[in-house]
């Protein structure tokens, strides 16, 4: 602790309680040599754990170092005296370094989009989970005070985070009070102000639905220097919080567990219905609607976590964007090109992103490649769960002067190549009763995409729908799943080449949304189409093109 600081945590106690204890030790030779040894090994864990806490923890940015000493280097009792402020604040009240940083993990780890937080001062904890926002995500602090809003606005403005809160000033309950008539809801809410009042806020927010399902509460001080333990305290705030914790321990609406971080903050979870439903008043319905399918939510359900996949054609393109959409839902993923190189970038891409993945070359128009892809899949883990049938060719040529090469090669890759990826992955899946196999077809094969002249793409691809659709039917009462994806026009590098950049114009008028296809608009539905979440879908040709095949 540095000289001078107040004491303001249980550690803190601590430390100044064994210092004092070793002082009248060393000056008194009576104590035993043993005791005052003890006393120091004590007195040194105890001093050293929040420095290491600190130094151990990911660097402040330096926007926040900035706040912190500007918050220290204030003369708060000099405002206060001027009237500047309603209250004598004290600057201990920071949460700081350590805290800051417990926090803004809890926002990632929550995944967390919006945040609310009661009780700002000069807004070190709000920037700090500013921080761990995405760039979408937003942060309502409420304050009393409105100096500290201005306060805290310079070093806002200089971080890039700082544009993702609002600050509330005035009471925190009438803002809890706006935010719930306007229908808001928060991932994560931290209550750090007014402690007495602690339990009306949690009580609001729970009450009101602002926090949202499987939402985190962090509260502040909950240990309140030990007070709320000690026998015989008389403190105020103390005693509030004491109460305070033993309320949420025992409201079957959330979890808690306070972490002895600093002066203590509690991690308070709502709780999906199962524990909190059953303490529920209202007639519940308590079915698959009401608990979801195998009593996991919606979102739940498209994970992929322990799910084996590969993808053909995964270098670039919409391969490429199947890769990451699999990857980023949970599974394995073999990226699998006909080009080692583009193949071996795409999982040091997904590598980065903590996905496991391993790259496969190989040229699905040979049936050796396609049975080497599938055995090098099984050597390394065991199944494959989810296949992407993705590699195909398009050429153009008019159709009286269609070669057979062209229809040949075409059909090669687009057709036989599919069907030969379908039965090869089809035997490992039909053998262990369980697979997804998602085949891309092309909205081409609905309509005739005009003006460029591709017969055999066309048809090739009319024809992964039939095949799509037989192996769909015929493998779904043994757990197989066969479906296809059929995008429109999506924007590749190769739409902008010299040819075809003249068709664009032309593609955009005919294109209901205004606008190509991009690879992100189609990986939602690869993900949906391997979960279990389309369980019941076999056979489908899901058309995603803008509307295209509409007009
Ligand atoms: C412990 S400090 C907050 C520290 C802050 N979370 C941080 O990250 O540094 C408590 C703050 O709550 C504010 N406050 C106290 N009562 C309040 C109330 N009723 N409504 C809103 N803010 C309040 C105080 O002005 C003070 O700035």
């Amino acid at each position: 602790m540095q000289s001078g600081k107040v004491s303001d945590t249980p550690l803190e106690f601590i430390v100044e309680y064994l210092s004092k204890a070793k002082e009248i030790a060393d000056g008194n030779p009576n104590i035993p040599q043993e005791l005052t040894n003890n006393l120091k090994k004590a007195l040194d864990i105890a001093s050293g754990l929040d420095g290491y806490l600190e130094a151990m923890s990911s660097q402040e940015s330096q926007p926040l170092a900035e706040l912190y000493r500007k918050t220290m280097d204030h003369d708060w009792q000099k405002v206060h005296e001027e009237g500047t402020t309603l209250f004598r604040l004290p600057k201990e009240c920071i949460t700081g370094h350590l805290e800051g940083q417990v926090l803004k993990t809890l926002v990632r780890i929550c995944k967390a989009r919006r945040i609310l937080e009661i009780g700002m001062f000069t807004g070190y904890g709000a920037l700090s989970m500013a921080e761990g926002l995405p760039e979408d995500g937003r942060l309502i602090a409420c304050e009393l005070e409105p100096y500290l809003k201005e306060f805290a606005k310079p070093i806002f403005d200089k971080s890039p985070h700082g544009k993702k809160i609002t600050v509330k000033t005035g009471p925190a309950m009438d803002s809890l009070k706006e935010l719930a008539a306007a229908g808001e809801q928060f991932d994560l809410v931290f209550i750090d102000a007014d402690k007495s009042n602690y339990i009306s806020y949690y009580k609001f927010l729970l009450d009101n639905n602002l926090l949202r399902m499987d939402g985190l509460i962090c509260v502040d001080n909950t240990l309140f220097k030990g007070k709320v333990y000690l026998q015989g305290e008389t403190d105020e705030n103390g005693l509030a919080l004491r109460d305070f914790n033993r309320f949420v321990r025992d409201d079957p609406r959330v979890e808690q567990v306070i972490v002895p971080v600093r002066d203590g903050i509690s991690l308070i979870q709502r709780l999906p219905w199962t524990s909190a439903g059953k303490e529920s008043k209202n007639t519940v319905t308590p079915d698959e609607v009401f608990r979801g399918a195998q009593g996991k939510s919606i979102l739940d359900r498209l994970r992929l976590d322990d799910r084996v996949a590969y993808v053909t054609g995964a270098g670039q393109g919409i391969g490429r964007g199947f890769a990451h959409a699999l990857g980023e839902a949970g599974a394995k993923v073999a990226v699998v090109d006909l080009d080692r190189e583009k193949a071996e970038k795409v999982v040091e891409e997904l590598t980065l992103k903590g996905v496991q993945s391993m790259a496969v070359t190989a040229d699905i128009s040979k049936p050796d490649d396609v049975q080497r892809m599938i055995d090098a899949i099984l050597s390394k883990w065991g199944t494959i769960h989810i296949a992407c049938n993705n590699a195909g060719v398009n050429m153009n040529s008019a159709s009286e002067d269609t070669s057979l090469e062209e229809w040949d090669q075409t059909f090669g890759v687009n057709l036989r190549g599919t069907f030969m990826c379908c039965q090869a992955v089809g035997r490992v899946m039909l053998k262990q009763g369980y697979g997804k196999i998602i085949n891309t077809a092309s909205m081409a094969s609905l309509i005739v995409p005009h003006p460029q002249k591709q017969l055999s793409y066309n048809t090739s691809k009319a024809g992964v729908v039939k095949l799509t659709q037989t192996l769909g039917t015929e493998w779904i009462d043994r757990g197989v799943r066969v479906n296809c994806i059929s995008p429109g026009i999506v924007d590749t590098p190769l739409i902008h080449s010299e040819s075809l950049r003249p068709l664009v114009q032309r593609w955009l008028s005919d294109i209901p949304a205004g606008r190509l296809a991009q690879v992100t608009d189609l990986q939602a539905a690869v993900v949906y189409l391997a979960s279990d979440a389309s369980d019941y879908m076999t056979g489908h040709n899901l058309v995603i093109e803008g509307g295209q095949s509409l007009w």
